[in-house]
């Protein structure tokens, strides 16, 4: 056989060997939901952006569910940086101000929202676009945090303005979209019953999507390799015991906490894995799913 034709062969037994893996999977998640959080932070790039689009309708044209929670952290960070607003966090949550919970409402169920919806129209599939306030998806409550004064040692309670968590997750509207071959896209904004907008971390909000629908697979989108140990290397595989110790011993921060508590929840909720997802990569998603390929960090029980 000539070389060229023993590299084509061998080009097909990979392909091949990729499709072998694939497909245990396809039936395995065929039917059922699975919860992709898609975060400020991976949106960056429109290359990217485009891929992610097309595995979100790859994975509906084989009879999987996808439900797309977005975020927008730094999208609201340059609005306010224009309007010469500062903005400041705890625990990776922006304290948010009557006026800062209207701006993150504009960007995130806005512009941001329809790109995402306009990006999967383009890629052959039907997505549509909500935000938790559509059809009473998502009910939230105020949210406060605590700190320890290191002077006093005396715990304070910190005022965090409009910012929500997820109380009630109302499904139906969600069941009834996937039904008719819809794609949902829900930006994390909720509706409290002291009739408040509230802002919610993307994460907390994909969470509690996640298990609304009984989704078996949350799926994290982020800018980083996934979660790093204290010497800043990739863990690849944790049970939801380590995942706590990290927590505990500070070697998470900032936006990676309310990460991996929405992680652990969704297991303790049910899901088979939750997976923090490095969104630099081409179609991460599909690799996640489908392979044995995935880039970023598996959070099991245990
Ligand atoms: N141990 C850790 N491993 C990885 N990232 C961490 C860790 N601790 C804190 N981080 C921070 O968490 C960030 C990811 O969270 P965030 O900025 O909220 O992303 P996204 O916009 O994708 O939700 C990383 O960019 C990193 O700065
Ligand atoms: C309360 C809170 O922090 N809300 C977030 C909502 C957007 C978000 O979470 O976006 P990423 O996923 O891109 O970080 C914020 O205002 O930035």
């Amino acid at each position: 056989m000539s070389t060229e034709k023993n590299q084509r062969r061998l080009e097909w037994l990979e392909k091949a060997g990729i499709l072998t893996e694939a497909l245990p999977n396809m039936r395995r998640y065929s039917g059922k939901s699975i919860t992709v959080k898609y975060g400020g932070h991976a949106m960056g790039d429109a290359t990217l952006a485009k891929k992610f689009a097309s595995d979100i309708v790859l994975l509906k044209q084989v009879g999987i569910n996808p439900v797309v929670v977005h975020g927008g952290g730094p999208q609201i960070g340059a609005m306010l940086k224009k309007l010469e607003k500062e903005s400041e966090f705890v625990d990776g949550l922006r304290v948010t101000d009557e006026e800062t919970v209207a701006i993150a409402e504009m960007v995130l169920s806005g512009s941001l929202n329809k790109s995402i919806v306009a990006a999967i129209q383009s890629a052959g599939g039907n997505a549509v676009g909500l935000s938790g306030k559509d059809g009473g998806l998502i009910t939230a409550r105020k949210i406060t945090r605590t700190k320890k004064d290191p002077d006093s040692n005396i715990e304070k309670v910190l005022d965090l303005g409009f910012v929500g968590e997820p109380v009630a997750v109302n499904p139906s509207l969600l069941v009834n979209l996937m039904a008719a071959e819809f794609i949902p896209v829900i930006a994390p904004i909720g509706w409290g019953e002291d009739e408040h907008t509230y802002n919610i971390n993307a994460d907390t909000a994909a969470g509690a999507i996640a298990s609304a629908t009984n989704s078996r697979r949350l799926l994290m989108l982020t800018d980083v390799a996934g979660v790093l140990d204290k010497e800043g290397k990739l863990i690849r595989e944790m049970n939801v015991s380590r995942a706590r110790e990290l927590m505990e011993d500070g070697t998470l921060s900032g936006g990676m906490i309310p990460k991996v508590e929405t992680c652990i929840k969704a297991i303790e909720e049910g899901a088979d894995a939750a997976v923090i997802l490095d969104g630099r990569h081409a179609h991460a998603v599909l690799l996640e799913i489908f392979t044995e390929m995935g880039a970023g960090t598996l959070i099991k029980a245990g």
